[in-house]
């Protein structure tokens, strides 16, 4: 089959196996390229392994510091006729590649937020890895099945306290405009807390850590973003920024329990990077056009794997990590030198649909959206047929 990039809003329906093979292999070359994780992790569990973070995050341990992985993730597979989710197609080849440098992993296709899957990734660590040194939670849902309650919650992005007008690129037309974004509600405000917050992490932890399965030492971290005053209104003051709040308050709970075998636990902020996640969010595509531009220029962009591999390297395993004043890791430092925010402002100001292409890094955003699906990688060739059907190697 030829596949073409079928874009839908923030979506693209269709996706390149070979493509999404060849941003593995990047993102491995790039790890292997800054040589081994001194004192790294060996048994590692990241739970939403199959794209943007979560995968680099999988990605950095075992190919940084050369740890068995085990990966969690919600994808589907491709068919004949149809191609499957990015993430398959990521994950696919992330065991191949690991496989052939005899690295272990195995992964889970299903609800991380389910009672059952938490069960059956106990039941794997203890019959291959019998325990795991590192948890990585990098889940970004829309919606979640309480396993309790049993009830839908549904995440929503909105500001809180007021209506808002945001500046945003429509995707489509590729034209800036105004957004008007209604004030959530409280249940809204706490549906998505429910989904984005920190309750499920800290089930995680506590079924890992009552089945015996977390060792001395553990350590855990969630992903989160902050940002700064141009995102704000949507992000860290709205709905999501909300749920964010909730993992700094759960956090401390779950490092006083893996603190009791010598583990540790802490939040870890990341800087606003092109996903699957983020580009869902109002007025996140115009600010990750214009950060690019500003940060290129500077010589200090970053993807997912730059931030990870850093994270790693500086913060969870290095002597000396970067933390603010609530405990948290900050790999986030260059988005929010001051220097860049300013400018990034300045160019915010004058932003409209003629000037897009020549204040902003319109362009390379979006061809950082399409490579998410596979498509505008450099070295595939898109006229060569593919088969949409990729097995994952040691699915459980
Ligand atoms: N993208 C950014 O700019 C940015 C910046 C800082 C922090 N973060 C945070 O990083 C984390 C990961 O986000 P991302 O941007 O990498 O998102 P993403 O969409 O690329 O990845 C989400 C992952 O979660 C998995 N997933 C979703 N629902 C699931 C479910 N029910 N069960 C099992 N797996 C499920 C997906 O399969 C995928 O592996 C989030 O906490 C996000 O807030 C993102």
């Amino acid at each position: 089959m030829i596949i073409k990039p079928r874009v839908r809003g923030f979506l693209c329906i269709t996706t390149h196996p070979t493509g999404c093979e060849a941003n593995v292999k990047r993102q491995i070359d790039y790890v292997k390229g800054k040589g081994p994780i001194e004192g790294g992790p060996k048994r590692v569990l990241v739970i939403g392994a199959s794209t943007g973070y979560g995968l680099a995050s999988r990605i950095s341990a075992a190919f940084g510091a050369g740890a068995a992985t085990l990966g969690i993730f919600f994808e589907k597979e491709g068919t004949e006729k149809k191609p499957g989710t990015a993430g398959w197609y990521n994950s696919a080849a992330f065991h191949k590649f690991a496989e052939a440098e005899g690295l272990y992993a195995k992964s889970i296709n299903g609800d991380a937020f389910s009672d059952e899957i938490k069960q059956k990734t106990i039941e794997t660590i203890k019959a291959d890895l019998g325990q795991v040194d590192l948890v990585v939670y990098s889940l970004a849902a829309p919606r979640r099945q309480h396993p309790v309650t049993g009830e839908i919650h549904n995440s929503t992005l909105k500001p809180i306290g007021s209506d808002t007008v945001q500046k945003g690129v429509n995707t489509d037309k590729e034209e800036v405009q105004d957004f008007h974004l209604e004030q959530a509600t409280q249940e809204e405000i706490d549906n998505t807390v429910a989904v984005m917050g920190g309750e499920d992490w800290q089930m995680w932890i506590e079924a890992l850590d009552e089945a015996g399965v977390l060792a001395d030492g553990a350590k855990t971290t969630a992903y989160t973003y902050i940002g700064e005053k141009l995102t704000w209104d949507i992000y860290w003051h709205g709905t999501i920024g909300a749920a964010k709040k909730d993992l700094d308050k759960r956090v401390i709970d779950i490092r006083e329990r893996l603190a009791a075998h010598g583990g540790d636990a802490r939040v870890s902020v990341l800087k606003a990077v092109v996903t699957q996640a983020s580009a869902a969010i109002p007025a996140m595509p115009i600010y990750l056009a214009l950060l690019f531009k500003v940060m290129k220029e500077r010589g200090v962009h970053e993807g997912c794997i730059e931030q990870v591999d850093g994270l790693f390297r500086d913060s969870l395993y290095g002597q000396d990590p970067y933390l603010d004043e609530e405990g948290r890791l900050r790999a986030d430092r260059k988005e929010l030198d001051p220097e860049v925010q300013a400018a990034v402002a300045a160019l915010w100001e004058d932003i409209n649909t003629d000037t897009l292409r020549q204040l902003s890094d319109f362009e390379g955003y979006k061809r950082e959206f399409l490579q998410l699906f596979g498509f505008e990688v450099e070295g595939v060739d898109y006229e060569a047929d593919v088969s949409p059907v990729a097995p994952i190697a040691n699915l459980v």
